[in-house]
């Protein structure tokens, strides 16, 4: 093994899942989710804990785990999380109750993400996640700027696409999608921006105006 790939591997295997979590993460898989890994998910909760998160929106639910991961850093937040799959909200719900998180705090909305987010209020929200269909990414990010107080931010993960991103020759529209995001962030004057490499990318963007 070269010194990256022994890198990844310990960044992304160091973390310990609760086991509410690693329920949430088996079922994802079963269902060939593609969930953040434990490393993304450790970054998430840092950033809610360290935001002094009270109010979160998630755009793609899934089975919790990302939900999960934010919560373990902010406790008493309340989470918003929209996903247009309520079969599998019901079984999020079971995990969230099961991790201690009373139903008033954790709010999911079947929808569609973007049926739903217009209807929500802007400068409003400490983090907003965008992990829903990635086809609709950039409609997604503009939406959660939308959504994030000054200071707030908005958190992509699987922002490297597994190595596509970096590939110029991919030029499918989800990529291009990420590429453009991530582009016209980091040259937007308002917003703070950092890609991490950890599982398969996160973009951390800040709206510091
Ligand atoms: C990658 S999974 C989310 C995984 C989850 N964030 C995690 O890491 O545990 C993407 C989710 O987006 C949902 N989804 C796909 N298209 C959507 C849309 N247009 N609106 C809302 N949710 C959507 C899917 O049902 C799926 O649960």
């Amino acid at each position: 093994m070269t010194h990256n790939d022994l890198t990844w591997k310990f960044l992304n295997e160091y973390d310990v899942e609760s086991n509410t979590q690693s329920k949430a993460r088996a079922l994802s898989l079963e269902h060939s989710l593609d969930v953040i890994t434990p490393a993304i998910g450790a970054q998430l909760a840092l950033v809610a804990a360290s935001t002094n998160a009270t109010n979160i929106v998630e755009i793609g639910t899934g089975f919790g785990l990302s939900g999960l991961w934010l919560l373990a850093g902010a406790p008493e937040a309340t989470l918003t999380s929209i996903d247009s799959e309520f079969e599998y909200h019901e079984q999020a719900r079971e995990f969230f109750t099961e991790a201690g998180y009373p139903a008033s705090r954790v709010r999911l909305i079947t929808g569609k993400a973007l049926d739903v987010l217009p209807r929500m209020n802007e400068n409003s929200y400490d983090i907003v996640l965008v992990d829903g269909d990635p086809a609709q990414l950039p409609a997604n990010v503009e939406h959660a700027l939308r959504l994030v107080r000054i200071g707030g931010t908005v958190l992509v993960p699987h922002a490297l696409q597994q190595g596509a991103v970096a590939n110029p020759s991919d030029r499918s529209v989800v990529v291009t999608g990420f590429r453009t995001v991530i582009t016209e962030a980091s040259e937007a004057e308002n917003l703070v921006v950092a890609l991490s490499p950890a599982g398969d990318g996160l973009l951390q963007i800040t709206k510091i105006s």
